[in-house]
């Protein structure tokens, strides 16, 4: 079977400590560990057999678990309905052979070798025995008392070239050797110590992942229905694949004869056939994530769904295309039946509110109804629902993605784009949100990524005078917008960009031990309130700064936008007043008179700069990061990324945290990020310069700001 190995978690009962094996691998698992094995050698087979059972519930299909050493235990938590996919062994453990023919040619069977000697017993073995070899140790290491000699990268280079099986590397490997080892051949990293001993193992496995696919364009697979005219289908998802960022592939459902004026005919290929196009691509091809949209029926459904039970690719999206705009069903009852078997395979569900209403068994009588329903749906099936609003009446086309089973839930407002051109808008959003998913962002930055991008190419869409009915949407507006006549970015492009730029800035905040301690909740009170009172000293400025952007705008919205802004900034630094730093939180009346440490000087002093020495668009470009940056930062406290207790209302200061994952400023921040990304691409590049370099100072006075309180402050 061709198994994602790159990033392959060994487990360590010992190292995982009081957080236990199970825990520590669903939160790797989340972070995108692909392979899990479990490795207890103290453990009695009968324990292990109770093990792979509840990690076979955790993983949940998320990724692959094998079993160390112990051939029959696998055989014994097979026959009780664990999920088991395979078995590692060493060359002194059960044969390979014995092992491929007790789990059959789809169980996933690793190998032990590192010499020649071995890779010759290798090639002897009959082919499809052993799939893969683990191959260390890269480095000494003390979690394998009894290892090998360390192979050092050049070692393993030599190895794995020489290697008719792809090997990962195993021993002593941490995230510094990503990159190295990665371009020495390696199929994946396996790991012991670098997960099982990570204070934060889901952050962990993502930095992992992250450093894996640093370059690379990740693998989507579209299976979905053919849209002759382009617009839709899989034509629409290569498309948005491509403008994402990745590599696209797909596989035919269904064949239509359709235009922008509507559908003519539907011919659905036998399902052998599609069997065969599914296999041919997951045989060969590591997916990094697959979109899913038109299935024709319910023997195409099942056809699917037995093919992911095998694959499981590690992001599926589904559009689960049920009702055509006219709101005629497109699926009959058997094949709406099966559907509902797909949605438990779906990590995100991107339903229409005509689909949501037949999901949801229920017509939704309005937005927060929807929003309840989809509520239902995500609980229900323990998938992501993006719930979309463009079909809602009125000027306004929210989105908004529920995450029952991690309790969030996140709002997207926009106004409506007044267009013809919406043929394929389905197709082609889920898709750009598996090729983000796929590329490590998170859900709200992959929907909010997206979004960005389907917005630019619905307004581009009429440029394009494709047919004479609903056109299709441009879906490389943008690039073309850079590559061709224009050189000029789009705002989702500078969006993408400086965010980039920034990530040294970002990484050096999530790593700050103020950051740390107040997730964690040890942070000790007085550098706490000298942060509070330094917030106050800066949101009085900050609030000027902002009404000065409000004064130079030339659109009536964005003054509105920029004098709000400075009234919320205002009304917070009274807030904070009131709720903390008061007598009865223990700070006295020197509080208000706390003077502005240097941090906090130098961090007004370069916005007052810039906004009374530079323009408009240097000046909205130097406020934006303390909307995104805490935005950013409170989304991830909130989502439990530093740890479950920064969402603990027993956590010391969780009322202040909460204030830090506002939804109201979380969509001020969505649009100071669409005022300043439109600015920046449509300006010329001096200016556009200009912009960056305020808006990389103002991140880089962010970082100082919140280094500053366990910096050696002086007592406010
Ligand atoms: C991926 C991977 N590679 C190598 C090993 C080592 O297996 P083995 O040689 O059998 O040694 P023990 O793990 O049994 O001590 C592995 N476990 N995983
Ligand atoms: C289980 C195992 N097998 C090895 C081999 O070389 O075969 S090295 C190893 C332990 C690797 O642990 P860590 O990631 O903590 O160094
Ligand atoms: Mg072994």
């Amino acid at each position: 079977m061709n198994a994602d190995l790159s990033l392959y978690l060994v487990t360590d009962p010992a190292l995982c400590g009081a957080r236990g094996v199970v825990e520590t691998v669903r939160q790797a698992v989340d972070g995108g560990v692909r392979i899990v094995q479990l490795r207890d050698k103290a453990a009695t087979d009968a324990e292990i057999v109770d093990q792979l059972v509840d990690l076979s519930h955790a993983i949940d299909g998320r990724a692959l678990l094998v079993v160390n050493d112990r051939l029959d235990a696998a055989i014994a938590a097979r026959e009780r309905g664990a999920r088991v996919d395979g078995v590692h062994l060493g060359q002194g453990d059960a044969s390979v052979l014995r092992a491929r023919e007790a789990l059959g040619p789809d169980a996933v069977i690793g190998l032990t070798a590192n010499s020649p000697a071995h890779l010759e017993a290798v090639l002897a073995l009959p082919p499809g025995t052993v799939d893969h070899l683990g191959v260390g140790v890269i480095r000494p290491t003390l979690t394998k008392p009894d290892h090998p000699p360390a192979l050092g990268i050049e070692g393993f280079r030599a190895f794995a070239a020489a290697s008719p099986l792809p090997c990962v590397a195993i021993g002593g490997v941490g995230i510094d050797d990503t990159e190295a080892l990665r371009e020495a051949g390696a199929a994946g990293l396996a790991v012991v110590s670098a997960l099982c001993a990570a204070d934060d193992p889901r952050r962990e496995a993502a930095q992992f992942r992250r450093r894996w696919h640093a370059g690379a364009a990740p693998r989507i697979l579209s299976i979905a229905g053919s849209d002759p005219s382009g617009g839709a289908g899989i034509q629409a998802d290569l498309k948005s694949i491509a403008a994402n960022g990745g590599y696209g592939m797909a596989v035919i459902t269904a064949l239509t004869a359709q235009n922008t004026e509507g559908v003519r005919g539907v011919h659905v290929p036998p399902t052998d056939f599609l069997q065969a196009q599914l296999e041919a691509v997951s045989d060969d091809i590591t997916l990094d994530a697959v979109k899913i949209g038109m299935l024709a029926d319910a023997e195409v459904i099942r056809t699917v769904v037995a093919w992911l039970d095998v694959v499981r690719p590690p992001v599926v999206v589904l559009d689960p295309v049920m009702v055509a705009t006219s709101g005629d069903r497109l699926l009959d009852p058997e094949a709406e039946g099966e559907l509902r078997r797909l949605l438990r395979h779906a990590d995100l569900i991107t339903p229409n509110l005509a689909e949501l209403a037949v999901l949801a068994g229920r017509v939704p009588t309005d937005w927060p109804d929807a929003l309840a329903a989809a509520e239902e749906l995500s609980a229900d099936v323990g998938a992501m629902v993006l719930v979309k609003g463009g079909h809602l009446p009125g000027d306004e086309a929210p989105d908004a993605l529920i995450d029952a089973p991690r309790g969030r839930r996140q709002e997207f407002a926009g106004a409506r784009i007044t267009t013809r051109n919406t043929h394929g808008t389905g197709c082609s959003l889920s898709s750009a949100l598996a090729t983000r998913l796929a590329k490590g962002e998170d859900a709200p930055t992959a929907v909010a990524g997206a979004r960005a991008w389907l917005r630019e190419s619905l307004r581009e869409g009429e440029a394009l005078r494709v047919g004479r009915g609903q056109g299709p949407i441009s879906h490389f507006a943008g690039l073309w917008a850079r590559g061709g006549l224009d050189t000029r970015p789009t705002a989702a492009v500078v969006e993408a960009d400086w965010w980039r730029q920034i990530s040294a800035t970002r990484t050096a905040i999530d790593e700050l031990p103020f950051i740390r301690a107040l997730a964690d909740g040890t942070l000790a009170r007085e550098p706490f309130l000298f942060y509070l009172a330094q917030d106050a000293l800066y949101l009085r400025d900050y609030a000027r700064v902002l009404a000065e952007a409000a004064r130079l705008a030339s659109t009536s919205e964005e003054q509105a936008f920029w004098a709000n802004s400075a009234h919320g900034s205002i009304v917070g630094e009274l807030e904070l007043h009131a709720a903390w730093l008061t007598p009865s939180q223990g700070v006295g009346a020197a509080t208000f008179s706390a003077r502005p440490a240097p941090a906090t000087t130098a961090y007004l002093d370069h916005l007052r700069s810039v906004a009374f020495g530079g323009d408009y668009e240097e000046l909205i470009a130097a406020v934006l990061p303390c909307f995104w940056l805490y935005t950013d930062l409170g989304r991830r406290l909130h989502a439990g990324e530093f740890g479950a207790y920064a969402r603990d209302p027993r956590h010391p200061y969780a009322s202040w945290l909460a204030t830090y994952a506002d939804a109201a400023f979380e969509e001020a921040t969505r649009r100071a990020i669409e005022f300043v990304a439109t600015a920046a691409a449509a300006a010329e590049p001096e200016k556009r310069g200009r912009m960056l370099r305020a808006f990389e100072v103002s991140s880089a006075h962010e970082l100082a700001f919140f280094a500053a309180p366990l910096e050696g402050h002086p007592v406010v």
